[in-house]
């Protein structure tokens, strides 16, 4: 055997990725799709493309590494969380387009179900608060407006799956109807310490339980691929979302140790063990993986525009012509000026939840250019997983040692090194950044024996930069705090 293929469907585009033994990389393929927008603040996929771009990076990927179907020990699946799929379990049909974690269309049931006290009631059972940005009210919403939906959901005609369950699914040409742990405790619908999907929040959202897809763990084999396109029978033995791929892909395997991925949106992850604590500041108590039936458990602070703001100045502005422009133009200025760019362009996630914040830029002046637009930018990246780092802190009660890092806006150094002054830790890029189809990977891989144990595959994990903070703590916390003065400007500000 002489490789482990991994899956990795993210927000905006499908990758495969085929890993060799020493975990480096030996050959890719990926492919963007359409980004629906019917209207402000929802956000839609077609499920059938997300389908078909994932299969044929897949086979390109095994291609171009020049691997037959003998030599892939096993597929790992990894995938954007929350994203929820509905479909015909006759036909395979989507009953409707993907509705996309970052859509909020589901902001008033949220309220609804907040001002009716059900808060802590989900809090405690799913680790999660209710915002529109996780699968529940999302499923609910579907069942609700696609006409009679509701009526084949209960007839036990629908399936529901986040986009793991969807892969998995085709997959195996129908044949599992399966979630993994890490990806169930998105959906508000599990109870994270029973492990099961619980009766009395399925009720709240009036969810029927016959939709849901089985809860297994997330390394073992599950299914063999049997679709048009991919080898027969490879076996299908690792399912994770992205997020907590990226926690496994980085060796993050001891209480304490946390990595942050900077990619569409930044989601910061620390493994807290056996024990799921519950957050005094905001954050989401989440499943990091479970493995021989063996759970782990971790804080999660999630941002939802990150290196999408990047993205927004290229094709919102025209203010660069690529992401990676972006590191010259800002470095053109000592600093932002005095601007902030709050980019809260689909609400606020961790830690102030608000959907109802929009994008701000607080601070112009007349000798504002595009270079301190730009240097904001990379900053707000900052800015915002500084205040994940401080809640993170704050509910543990642990200085952390250093920050793993990964995701596309890695590769700015000045994003770097700025992230390391403010938080004043040492922030660890790894040599291998595509640590999420990584950790798909390596939970594949352990189920068929490809690698050892965590033992080995952290011993595979090599850095390839340290950015020291080279700021005082007096001078990071003033600019923190400026920072959240510009934060209160974006919030509560659309009308429904
Ligand atoms: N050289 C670069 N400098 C800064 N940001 C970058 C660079 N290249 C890509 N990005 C940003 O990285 C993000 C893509 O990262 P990726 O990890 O592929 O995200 P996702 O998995 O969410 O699609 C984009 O939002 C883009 O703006
Ligand atoms: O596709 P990504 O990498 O932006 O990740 C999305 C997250 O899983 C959303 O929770």
């Amino acid at each position: 055997m002489k490789a482990v293929l991994a899956l990795d469907q993210g927000t905006t585009s499908s990758r495969a990725i085929a890993f060799g033994h020493d975990g480096r990389i030996l050959a890719s393929a990926q492919q963007e799709f359409r980004q629906i927008f019917p209207r402000p603040g929802w956000v839609e996929h077609d499920a059938l493309e997300i389908w078909s771009t994932q299969r044929d990076v897949a086979a390109l990927a095994l291609g171009r590494a020049g691997l037959s179907a003998g030599e892939i020990s096993a597929i790992g699946i990894t995938n954007q969380r929350e994203t929820t799929v509905l479909w015909d379990r006759r036909t395979g049909a989507p009953v409707a387009n993907a509705i996309v974690w970052q859509d909020r269309r589901t902001a008033s049931a949220c309220d609804a179900l907040r001002q009716a006290g059900h808060e802590r009631l989900f809090a405690e059972r799913t680790g999660l608060v209710l915002d529109a940005y996780f699968s529940g009210t999302k499923l609910a919403w579907l069942l609700d407006n696609v006409p009679g939906a509701r009526e084949r959901a209960e007839r036990g005609e629908l399936a529901f799956g986040t986009v793991d369950t969807w892969l998995a699914w085709n997959l195996s040409g129908g044949a599992v109807h399966v979630t993994d742990v890490s990806n169930a405790s998105r959906t508000l619908l599990f109870d994270i310490h029973a492990l099961a999907w619980d009766e009395e929040l399925l009720g709240l959202l009036r969810i029927p339980p016959q939709v849901l897809p089985k809860v297994i763990d997330s390394s073992g084999i599950v299914a063999r691929t049997r679709c048009e396109g991919l080898p027969e029978g490879l076996p299908v033995a690792g399912i994770a979302g992205d997020q907590q791929a990226a926690l496994f892909g980085q060796a993050c395997y001891t209480p304490g140790m946390a990595k942050n991925t900077y990619g569409t949106g930044c989601f910061m992850l620390m493994n807290t063990g056996t024990t799921a604590p519950a957050s005094r500041n905001r954050l989401l108590t989440t499943v990091a993986w479970r493995k021989a039936g063996e759970v782990r458990y971790a804080l999660e602070g999630s941002v939802f525009i990150a290196g999408a703001a990047i993205q927004w100045l290229r094709d919102g502005l025209g203010l660069i012509g690529k992401a990676s422009e972006i590191d010259a133009l800002a470095a053109s200025v000592p600093d932002a000026g005095g601007v902030h760019f709050v980019p809260a362009l689909s609400g606020l996630g961790a830690p102030y939840w608000d959907p109802r914040a929009r994008g701000t830029i607080v601070g112009i002046t007349r000798g504002t250019t595009r270079a301190h637009l730009a240097r904001a930018t990379l900053a707000s990246i900052a800015f915002q997983s500084a205040e994940l780092l401080e809640a993170m802190t704050a509910d543990c009660g642990l200085p952390l040692k250093e920050l793993r890092v990964d995701g596309g806006a890695t590769a700015s150094d000045l994003l770097m090194q700025t992230q390391a002054d403010l938080l004043g830790v040492p922030v660890v890029r790894p040599k291998v950044v595509e640590t999420t189809a990584l950790g798909a990977a390596y939970l594949a891989g352990l189920a068929t024996g490809f690698w050892k144990d965590e033992a080995e595959i952290a011993s595979l994990w090599a850095r390839d930069r340290v950015f020291e903070p080279t700021r005082s703590r007096e001078e990071a916390g003033r600019h923190l705090a400026e920072w959240k003065r510009a934060v209160e400007r974006s919030r509560d500000w659309a009308r429904d």
